[in-house]
């Protein structure tokens, strides 16, 4: 259904339920049930606090987001079992639209998500609607909470509300897909759309677009919308000698890395070879670098993930779900971000995009003392030497630059033939590959 943590797959990192049972014993022994991992979406404290102590009390876990935004970063980080979400979350707002909107993204991004939702009194007509949108049970306000929970217990055992979509994964009970793209710009949504429009086909996707700025999950997304969703798909660099190897046993989805990076005979000999049966999903950097056999072949269509600098308005939003999950991993207090640094955050350049940010802020998070993430912490303008780079600052040698040029040089030279350029350079292929890395070649 959604992302599991890997943390959690055992159990060990579950959101855990409470040791005490309704009857105040400890956890029934005679009941084998494993207890549930559910998020609580709805911004009232106190319904939150009365439910948490409830699912705790019937061996549930409760996870509480306030608002859309912190709920899609739990859901990016965490598997759950179950969802009960309110339909209304500004203060005022009655008319559902806020949480129908949630419900409609929560259900395109895993169709087997299993969703009860909050309704106000007399609202039935609001539920028939969730339940049109693939909820599977609704609870009118207000509600008794053990009704709630025999509701939410029994919406997770049983099949989805609506019909996969043509093409696409089958949807299980239990949720296939667990690939969340953040973000809440206009240019996002597009690319989101893009996914969930090409994704169930078997036409080849390009993903274009800056290194980091989330190709590879883009890649993700579109597999786990496609038919081949329930098995892992191949990934395979054809920087690799063996590659083309690799292409010829592939099943099901295959993550091609830079095709454009091959020679054009390579590049007609990966068309060739590439199964009839396999979905190639591409992530490279120029479309026009391709052969126009490959091209007919893997990239039928091109989804270009944008860069940072065109969704600014996504930073924080990505800032607070990357300090959110480093907090996690660190045992930290989620961060708070002060005013002055996300405003920081939102107008620094990102060279390594995504990726980049997330590095700041788990470095943020890590170094900071009180849970608060000010500009200081951020260390924002100025560039991180190159791991491993030793640089001069003051010598008019640029080395590192040159040690770029003489790469490119090479590669280019040897058509992105990487054992030939080392060769040429007189370095192993492992140690040309953390360098080619390391220059973002
Ligand atoms: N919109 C997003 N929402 C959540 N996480 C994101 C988003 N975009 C990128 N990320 C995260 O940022 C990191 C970098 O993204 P990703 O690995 O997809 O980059 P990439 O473009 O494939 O880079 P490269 O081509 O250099 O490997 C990953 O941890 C990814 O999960």
């Amino acid at each position: 259904m959604i992302k599991r943590d890997s943390r959690h797959t055992d159990g060990a990192d579950r959101p855990s339920p409470d040791t005490v049972s309704a009857n105040g014993q400890g956890p029934d022994a005679s009941s084998e049930k494993p207890g549930l991992a559910i998020l609580l979406i709805d911004d009232r404290p106190e319904v939150a606090t009365a439910m948490e102590i409830a699912f705790r009390m019937a061996g549930h876990s409760l996870t509480v987001a306030p608002d859309p935004e912190e709920a899609f970063s739990q859901l990016a980080r965490t598997q759950f079992d179950g969802i009960v979400l309110d339909l209304n979350f500004s203060p005022g707002k009655s008319d559902g639209k806020e949480g129908l909107a949630c419900l409609e993204r929560i259900m395109a991004d895993d169709p087997g998500a299993c969703v009860v939702v909050l309704t106000a009194h007399g609202g039935v007509r609001m539920a028939v609607t969730a339940m049109q949108k693939g909820a599977r049970d609704f609870a009118v306000k207000p509600w008794n909470n053990a009704d709630l929970i025999a509701k939410v217990e029994a919406a997770v055992t049983r099949e989805p509300n609506i019909a996969p979509a043509a093409g696409g994964p089958a949807v299980t009970g239990r949720g296939t897909r667990q690939v969340r793209i953040l973000g809440e710009t206009a240019i996002i949504e597009q690319l989101r759309q893009m996914i969930r429009r090409v994704g169930p086909t078997m036409a080849g996707a390009a993903i274009t677009g800056p290194s980091g700025a989330g190709r590879t999950l883009t890649a993700l997304a579109v597999h786990a919308a496609s038919v081949h969703a329930d098995s892992a798909p191949s990934l395979i660099d054809l920087r690799e000698d063996s590659a083309l190897d690799a292409i010829v046993e592939a099943t099901g989805s295959v993550l091609l890395r830079h095709p454009d990076r091959l020679d054009e005979l390579a590049q007609d000999r990966l068309a060739a070879l590439l199964p009839d049966h396999v979905r190639p999903i591409a992530i490279l950097d120029r479309i026009d670098r391709l052969t126009p056999a490959l091209r007919r072949r893997i990239a039928t269509i091109e989804l270009a993930v944008p860069p940072l600098a065109q969704r600014r308005d996504d930073i924080p939003i990505l800032a607070r779900h990357f300090g959110a999950d480093a907090a996690e991993r660190f045992g930290r207090p989620a961060p708070r971000f002060t005013e002055a640094a996300e405003t920081a955050l939102r107008e620094a350049d990102w060279p390594d995009e995504v990726r980049g940010l997330a590095a700041a802020v788990e470095r943020a998070v890590l170094l900071g003392e009180d849970g608060t993430i000010d500009t200081g912490a951020l260390a924002l303008g100025v560039p991180s030497p190159a791991p491993g780079a030793d640089r001069n600052e003051t010598s008019s040698y640029d080395l590192d630059r040159s040690e770029r040029a003489m790469i490119a040089a090479a590669l280019a030279e040897h058509h992105h033939n990487v054992s030939h350029a080392a060769k040429a350079l007189g370095l192993s292929r492992g140690a040309l590959y953390r360098r080619m890395e390391r220059h973002g070649l």
